[in-house]
């Protein structure tokens, strides 16, 4: 009755009750709101899912507004049962906004903010060399050699550890949590699962669980309890995550025999503090920042990497050109650095390009609306779950005109400079006071590796054994997950120039 009073953001039609649990898209999700906020012409648009409202923030306006102006409003995260029962609830990625949030922000931002993250460049050239070097020695195995430099840095960087091979158990543990995470951060997508159960299975059950939490109180060997006995084992797994890569750091630490890393930094903090209840704390907060940061940094930096090789092989005339300025920065003897940055503004626009065409998170992480507020004359009830379309901003024309193109010369002015009246594609990483507090970290990451693998190879279109091209079919994974995955696809690496890569 209230809702009725106050005039909602427009939207499809409702059905009493299961709102819109049929219509509501379940994958791809990003080009549905896109498109519902072009036909109902509004950059806000609303749906309802079983008694949840839903917002699409759909222009960068809104989400300045919204995320941005009135951020203490708009940086809650949604209830998320699923996230206790599966143990991701300890990564402050889904805490609600509050104190126990705040106080893992401000420690994870001590070790990853801007004018720390130098610190990293060594790790993240020494990954990078490796990744060349496996690249080299078994090319056909490039995306899990991608895969392997982005888990193997962030580990040497959270816990001072170092992977040997691609079989490392750790890669396969926080692959599996990712693949969990990804889904019980899919807001939309899980109410929406509930129409239909066959594809869905125990997703299915996910949704209903956050739904009505009441179910979380149904046995696990009760018919319907299906998402009690997964969450179960993939509790395992993640608990694994968190605690196995702590746990190896602090016995290190103990011994005296480590590698400086983030983990120790903070164990020798905690080895000052008196109290014993300060140094638990403590101690909690370390293992949930060090194990978010691990899983966080993987597979979006393995992500926007395979998304840049696409693009290679889709324009190769921006390989050609991100190439001729990396010979004409630095040469084709050496390997590119990051504090090359500056004299290579086209590597950077290449690496903004690939943010922005098929950014890794295409939703962002869902927020939620504390209390009631209004937009442009709309309602927006209280504990909305309230979505930023990353990918419609990042795709609207007026910004970035022909959105669907791989240029990054959008972001140059005719003397190759990046161009201050085009956006970087910062919302790729998020919004308001969520937004990502990696970035930093990752926009070196992603940098060095485009860079070092344009200047060490060229990378191709596979040729079968019939003698045609094999294409890749540019095509998504479809969901329900927040992150968007390319379909596989074959790529071949040819050595080119004469760069030097440091055994
Ligand atoms: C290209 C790489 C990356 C992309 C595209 C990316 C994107 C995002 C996005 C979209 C969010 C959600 C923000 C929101 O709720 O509005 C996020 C959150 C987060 N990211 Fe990243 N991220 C990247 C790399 C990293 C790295 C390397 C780390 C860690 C070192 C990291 C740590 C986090 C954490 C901890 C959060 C949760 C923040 C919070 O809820 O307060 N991310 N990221």
């Amino acid at each position: 009755q209230r809702l009725r009073k106050h005039k909602l953001p427009p939207g499809p039609s409702k059905l009493p009750f299961i709102g819109n649990l049929f219509n509501a898209p379940k994958s791809f999700e990003w080009l549905t709101y896109q498109a519902w906020s072009r036909e109902y012409n509004s950059d806000i648009v609303h749906f309802q899912i079983l008694g949840t409202n839903f917002v699409v923030v759909n222009s960068a306006e809104a989400a300045d507004e919204l995320f941005d102006r009135r951020s203490k409003n708009f940086s809650d995260r949604p209830e998320s049962q699923m996230a206790q029962l599966t143990g991701w609830s300890r990564a402050f990625g889904v805490m609600h906004y509050g104190d126990d949030w705040r106080t893992n922000r401000r420690l994870f931002h001590q070790y990853f903010r801007a004018s720390v993250v130098p610190a990293y460049h060594e790790s993240s050239a020494i990954a990078v060399q490796d990744l060349l070097r496996r690249i080299c020695d078994t090319p056909d195995l490039w995306m899990q050699h991608i895969r392997f430099m982005a888990g193997s840095n962030v580990l040497r960087v959270a816990y001072g550890m170092e992977l040997v091979s691609a079989e490392d158990h750790r890669l396969d543990i926080i692959e599996k949590a990712m693949k969990v995470f990804s889904m019980i951060t899919t807001a939309g997508a899980f109410l929406g699962a509930v129409a239909f159960p066959s594809c869905y299975s125990s997703i299915t059950d996910f949704t209903t669980v956050d739904s009505f939490p009441i179910l979380k109180h149904v046995p696990a060997w009760f018919p319907g309890g299906q998402f009690k006995r997964d969450a179960a084992k993939w509790k395992l797994i993640v608990d694994e995550m968190y605690m196995l890569m702590y746990s190896e750091a602090k016995e290190s630490f103990d011994s005296g025999n480590y590698k400086a890393s983030i983990t120790t930094e903070i164990l020798s903090k905690i080895g000052q503090l008196k109290g014993e209840s300060e140094r638990k704390a403590l101690e909690y907060n370390a293992v949930s920042i060090t194990g978010t940061a691990f899983s966080a940094a993987s597979d979006t930096i393995t992500l926007s990497l395979l998304n840049c090789v696409l693009a290679m092989l889709l324009y190769p005339h921006v390989q050609t050109a991100a190439q001729k300025a990396l010979d004409g920065a630095i040469g084709s003897e050496r390997l590119p650095e990051i504090a090359d940055k500056d004299a290579l503004p086209y590597i950077t626009a290449v690496m903004y390009e690939c943010l922005r065409w098929r950014p890794a998170l295409p939703l962002s992480l869902p927020h939620r609306s504390i209390a009631d507020d209004e937009y442009k004359g709309f309602h927006i009830p209280a504990r909305s779950i309230v979505l930023g379309n990353v990918w419609a901003i990042l795709h609207d024309p007026e910004r970035y005109p022909d959105p669907e193109t791989f240029a990054p010369e959008r972001f140059l002015d005719a003397d190759g400079a990046l161009r201050a009246d085009v956006p970087a594609p910062l919302s790729a990483f998020g919004f308001g006071r969520r937004i990502c507090p990696g970035r930093y970290f990752a926009y070196d990451v992603v940098w060095v590796a485009i860079a070092s693998l344009l200047a060490t190879f060229d990378a191709v279109k596979p040729v079968d054994e019939k003698g045609n091209v094999v294409e890749p079919s540019g095509e998504y994974m479809p969901g329900p997950g927040s992150f968007s995955f390319p379909v596989p696809f074959q790529a071949e690496f040819r050595r080119r120039g004469q760069v030097q890569i440091p055994v």
